[in-house]
């Protein structure tokens, strides 16, 4: 594990030189180490410029992230071909992006539970899935079928608006005899997608994650949710809010998810509302930054030495400096909140917005697994003197999960490539040097 975002020495837990003295409660000589576990439809982006006309012809809504019957699939993806109109095809899956990224920001172990072509041939899309996803992502616990993937194909409109076209495959079939109980119940976290329930009755996919987010729950797992797309929330908004509070510890979602999900546009005020479905928030709001809110207990809360913030909530950020805990495990349970401005303002050219929510999501579940590393390798240590799900403050945790997103929005896919860079020793001090 490595530590999450780039800090000065003194951040640094040593965990690799071992105090002596932890010897005696933890004979073995290696750290512990956690990984996380996530559920996805597995399937690539194939992604290409188009014009509004374009999906007009092909009967899209732009913006949204539409299911398409295999028939008029294969008709858009032909014409896109025939015009070549595609730029890439990377491994996608909003899921599939997370792990990815975990995996590559903390150079450790995350398990992928969805399903993977049983015979593949060079240059098909489970190929491309295969070849663009990071050899720390474990990929053996892949149900195998026998068909495709699915292909989610990413059309980018003149003005950068997104639209997705699925062809599904057999990416809804993940059956729960191919989850791992042991896997999930010993995980750091897990992290599932809305789009998961958006499978067909006979399909399996829903029962899988309902399963493994009860196995989740059983064991103390934190079960992370992310809301995909405000269309899938605004058609079920009840059944939502019910199942973020039965199953859900963090949820992430963007502005336009919030307002689907609580029906308040202010993405703080939407935050606050969701705090008392969840024990924890994070919202993203493109060029305005992002939102983590969360509950610390009275005793633990830390004032923050910014200046306090205006909003509808009035000096919102006062406790930012705290870290967050489950709201069940605070005597005195305190909502906290804090909000950043993209890093550096925003990139000077934004290459593709695709999966930076997604990549601040990667970096949050970072700090999370950190802190469990932690507590498992210095369980002496007066950081776990209470139960908090982060290593870092609300405020920390956010800057560096704004840097992550800036990671993605400076190139082509939602993947990174690597993690952040070495030299950056201090995000304090590099934070707003250009
Ligand atoms: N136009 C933009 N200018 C500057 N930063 C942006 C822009 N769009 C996104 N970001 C950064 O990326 C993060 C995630 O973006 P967002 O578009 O909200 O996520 P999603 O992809 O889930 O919709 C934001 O919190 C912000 O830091
Ligand atoms: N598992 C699914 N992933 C999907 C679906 N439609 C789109 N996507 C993925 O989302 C990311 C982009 O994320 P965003 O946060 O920037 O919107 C992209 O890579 C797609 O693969 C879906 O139906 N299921």
């Amino acid at each position: 594990m490595k530590f999450p975002g780039q800090r000065k020495h003194k951040h640094f837990f040593p965990v690799e030189a071992r105090d002596p003295r932890l010897s005696e409660l933890l004979p073995q000589n290696k750290p512990v180490s956690g990984h996380i576990c996530g559920i996805d439809q597995v399937l690539v982006d194939i992604e290409a410029q188009v014009d509004d006309n374009f999906l007009a012809r092909h009967g899209l809504s732009k913006g949204h992230s539409m299911l398409l019957p295999e028939d008029k699939a294969e008709a858009l993806y032909r014409e896109l071909l025939e015009r070549e109109l595609i730029v890439s095809e990377f491994a996608g899956g909003t899921i599939g992006n997370t792990l990815h990224n975990y995996s590559v920001l903390a150079d450790d172990r995350s398990v992928l539970f969805g399903v993977m072509s049983e015979n593949i041939r060079v240059g098909s899309s489970a190929y491309r899935y295969l070849c663009t996803t990071s050899s720390r992502v474990d990929l053996n616990y892949l149900q195998p079928v026998a068909g495709s993937i699915g292909q989610c194909i990413t059309l980018i409109s003149p003005d950068g608006e997104r639209s997705f076209a699925i062809n599904k495959g057999m990416m809804d079939h993940l059956a729960p005899a191919h989850l791992d109980q042991a896997q999930i119940q010993s995980a750091s976290a897990l992290v599932l997608t809305a789009y998961l329930m958006r499978c067909e009755e006979h399909e399996p996919m829903q029962q899988s994650a309902l399963q493994a987010a009860e196995w989740a729950r059983q064991a103390g797992v934190p079960v992370v949710l992310t809301m995909g797309t405000r269309f899938i929330v605004e058609d079920r908004k009840d059944w939502w809010q019910q199942f973020i509070r039965d199953h859900v510890t963090l949820v992430a979602m963007n502005e336009e998810e919030a307002l689907a999900l609580t029906g308040i546009a202010d993405p703080l005020l939407a935050c606050e509302r969701v705090l008392e479905w969840a024990d924890m928030v994070l919202c993203t709001a493109g060029p305005a930054g992002l939102y983590l809110a969360g509950h610390v207990d009275d005793e633990h809360k830390r004032e923050t030495s910014r200046p306090l913030l205006p909003g509808a909530i009035a000096e919102f950020n006062r406790y930012e400096y705290s870290r967050p805990m489950r709201k069940a495990d605070c005597a005195a349970p305190r909502k906290i909140y804090t909000h950043i401005s993209p890093y550096m303002g925003g990139p000077e050219r934004i290459k593709n917005t695709n999966g930076a929510g997604d990549a601040a999501l990667a970096a949050l579940l970072h700090d999370l697994a950190a802190n469990d590393y932690h507590r498992a390798n210095v369980p002496g240590s007066a950081k776990h003197r209470a139960r908090h799900l982060t290593y870092s403050s609300l405020s920390q945790v956010s800057k560096y999960a704004n840097r992550v997103s800036f990671e993605v929005l400076v190139q082509h896919s939602p993947r990174l490539s690597r993690g952040l860079p070495e030299r950056e020793d201090s995000l304090e001090e590099a934070y707003w040097d250009r």
